[in-house]
């Protein structure tokens, strides 16, 4: 990774006196005006544009790391609550291109920007803003912040499926924050600032770090493999595939909500992996379970990883890829052509306790309505899926993906103006 920002007087440098005759106010004040991003700035490499059609962070190449955040308003204030989503478009924009957050600030105050991601590559961070349904509605369905009307249909409460362990704590938040970057420095700088400039007026309901991507987004890049040892990612909806884009993914025209077009859904749930459990079962039990070739990803129908599986191909005992098996529950023609893009991570939170590892998968995909393109999908999974032997689902969410916006935007602002 290059480094690539501030280039031209390092915090350090100035810090130590050893770049500035050592005097301590002039060289701080000469730090925090460096810090601040006002001195010349090289544009940054490894940065993944932030204005645009739809949000970065969607169909933009998946990183290995993300940071996702969900948060509560605390104010009742419409008008600090826009001012806040201003602050953090100017913050994110910011630090998307590899400069601090902030525009100097007073050395006798606390700095505006954190500091752990000074020096370092922007390592392609994206900054995913969405909208959960308590940001609409209160606890007695009373709208909020003047939204009445603004509710999409779409924007649901998940239901609850069959074996869900969900704990509300981790779950639902009226804002969520997807950070993502191929530096986890950069995903975690990026909630921080964001966390930090919302003091106040939101509150940190539940965080979620995931340290490999369970995805791929481009054809350019590999199937990674999830915590099973399984590639994740074979069948996913890709950056190229615009008609695929155009139907399970983005908002269009037709909704009933026009802040929403050019939108989409995330869906997030994590699911805990016994994987204690899974490391004690046979190879064979394992490809049955997915449906696929553990080394290769090729269907066990036959075939290589990107070979479409033939369901209807009999073995000595039954159908090659078994009717429970997770690809036979999920493939699309189980469910009226329905497809997702997948965008999920690996996590691991230490041990549970009792001897085990608290890991899984932070699932999050992106769908044009959840009514159509997850539930019916989730309830299949949870009725019929012979990996829930191995699953445990412990967190929920879902949330309104505002589309991307222009300079001088602000993220939201279709919903608050339109
Ligand atoms: C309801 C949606 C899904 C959940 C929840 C889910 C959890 C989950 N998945 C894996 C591992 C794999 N999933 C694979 C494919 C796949 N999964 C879903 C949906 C959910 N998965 C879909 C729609 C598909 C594609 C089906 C198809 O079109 O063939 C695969 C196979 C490789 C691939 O295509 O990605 C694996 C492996 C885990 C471990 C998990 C929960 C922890
Ligand atoms: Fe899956």
């Amino acid at each position: 990774m290059s480094e690539t920002k501030n280039p031209g007087i390092s915090r350090r440098l100035l810090l130590t006196g050893a770049g500035a005759g050592g005097a301590g106010l002039a060289v701080g004040a000469l730090a925090a005006a460096a810090f601040g991003g006002q001195l010349p700035q090289k544009p940054a490499a490894d940065t993944v544009d932030f204005y645009g059609e739809h949000q970065a962070g969607i169909t933009t190449e998946a990183q290995d790391r993300m940071h996702i955040v969900g948060f509560d308003v605390t104010t009742k204030d419409r008008g600090r609550l826009i001012e806040l989503l201003r602050d953090w478009t100017a913050a994110i924009e910011q630090m998307a291109a590899g400069r601090p957050v902030g525009g100097g600030g007073s050395y006798d105050a606390p700095p505006e920007d954190t500091g752990e991601a000074e020096g370092l590559s922007p390592a392609h961070l994206t900054v995913t803003v969405g909208f959960g349904r308590s940001l609409f509605l209160d606890e007695h369905g009373k709208p909020r912040f003047g939204l009445e009307g603004k509710l999409p249909e779409a924007l649901i409460e998940l239901p609850h499926f069959s074996g869900d362990m969900v704990e509300e704590a981790r779950s639902g938040g009226d804002i969520v924050v997807q950070a993502c970057a191929n530096d986890p420095q950069v995903a975690v700088h990026a909630i921080r600032n964001l966390s930090r400039l919302g003091f106040g007026t939101v509150r940190v309901r539940f965080s979620q770090i995931g340290f490999g991507r369970t995805a791929k987004t481009t054809s350019a890049q590999q199937t990674p493999r999830n915590l099973f040892g399984f590639k994740d990612g074979t069948a996913n909806i890709l950056a190229e595939d615009a008609d695929a884009l155009a139907e399970h993914v983005w908002v269009g025209a037709g909704s009933d909500q026009p802040w929403m077009e050019g939108g989409t859904y995330l869906v997030a749930r994590r699911i805990r992996m016994q994987i204690e459990t899974w490391d004690r079962s046979s190879l064979r039990e394992q490809e049955n379970v997915v449906g696929r070739i553990k080394s290769t990803g090729a269907p066990l129908s036959g075939g290589e990883e990107f070979s479409e599986p033939d369901f209807a191909m009999a073995g000595s005992a039954g159908p090659l890829v078994p009717v429970d098996s997770h690809v036979a529950v999920l493939h699309p023609s189980a469910h009226g052509g329905a497809r997702m893009l997948r965008r999920g991570f690996n996590y691991t939170d230490g041990s549970d306790g009792l001897g085990r590892l608290d890991a899984g998968l932070f699932f999050i995909a992106f769908v044009v309505d959840a009514r159509t393109h997850f539930v019916p999908l989730q309830q299949a999974m949870s009725a019929n899926d012979a990996m829930n032997e191995y699953l445990r689902h412990t967190s929920s969410g879902l949330y309104a993906i505002p589309p991307g916006i222009q300079p001088g935007q602000y993220l939201g602002q279709q919903l608050f103006e339109g």
